[in-house]
């Protein structure tokens, strides 16, 4: 099977959204990232429900939404409403975890955990059924063009087989650092979704960067 590649538009020139958005459009590419950034979750502020909106006017592909927020409960209707396919929330900022996927899912979403760097797989042990996908931070949340955590790669394996024993089927996504360079290592360690940002956007052919990552001759998975 292929995996997934979602460009994070937080590396996009907001200048020119609508022409990055029509590149990743015409692209291999498989999700739009949409990272949203609060300020107090993270050390950064990046946009919220009018770039979301913006957005899903011209994104043809699903909207795959990381929100780096606090209090995800209060907004997760909104950002449904505008076209979110996917709702990611941190581990970190939920203090009832279930009841946060149950309403994601209420709303017609998929609904995924991230992980920030320091949060163990294990944590998410007796929720992994009921997730489509969960996001491992390979950076500390809140910037682009961050170097890769090499730590990563164990929590990788160490979801992949646990998600063997209880929901084989999970989206394993990867986001912070990924490159041209990691990302065999990565498919092959259990990773299944990417998320890249400066390893598009900074790319001199954005569209056959997204082809180079998303065609990768010696790895495939197998769920
Ligand atoms: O969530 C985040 C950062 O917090 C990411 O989605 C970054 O936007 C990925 O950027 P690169 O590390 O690929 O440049």
């Amino acid at each position: 099977m292929k995996h997934i590649i979602a460009p994070s538009i937080l590396s996009a020139d907001f200048a020119n959204l609508q022409r990055d958005i029509e590149m990743i459009n015409n692209s291999e590419a498989d999700w739009f990232h949409i990272d949203v950034m609060d300020g107090v979750f993270v050390p950064n502020i990046s946009f919220g429900f009018p770039v979301m909106k913006a957005v899903n006017k011209y994104a043809k592909k699903p909207l795959d939404v990381h929100l780096m927020i606090v209090n995800p409960d209060q907004y997760i209707e909104e950002f449904a409403k505008n076209g979110a396919a996917i709702i990611t929330v941190h581990y970190e900022a939920c203090t009832h975890l279930h009841r946060t996927i149950q309403l994601i899912k209420s709303h017609g979403c998929k609904a995924s955990v991230a992980l920030n760097p320091h949060t163990p797989v294990i944590l998410l042990k007796d929720i992994l059924a009921d997730l489509d996908m969960v996001l491992i931070m390979s950076v500390n949340p809140g910037f682009g063009g961050q170097q890769f955590i090499e730590q990563s790669f164990n929590k990788i394996t160490e979801l992949r087989n646990m998600a063997n024993e209880i929901h084989p089927d999970l989206i394993i996504e990867v986001d912070g650092g990924v490159s041209i360079s990691n990302i065999d290592a990565l498919i092959t360690a259990g990773a299944t979704a990417f998320v890249a940002g400066n390893a598009i956007f900074a790319a001199a052919d954005q569209t056959q960067m997204i082809a180079d990552m998303k065609n990768r001759p010696e790895v495939s998975y197998q769920i």
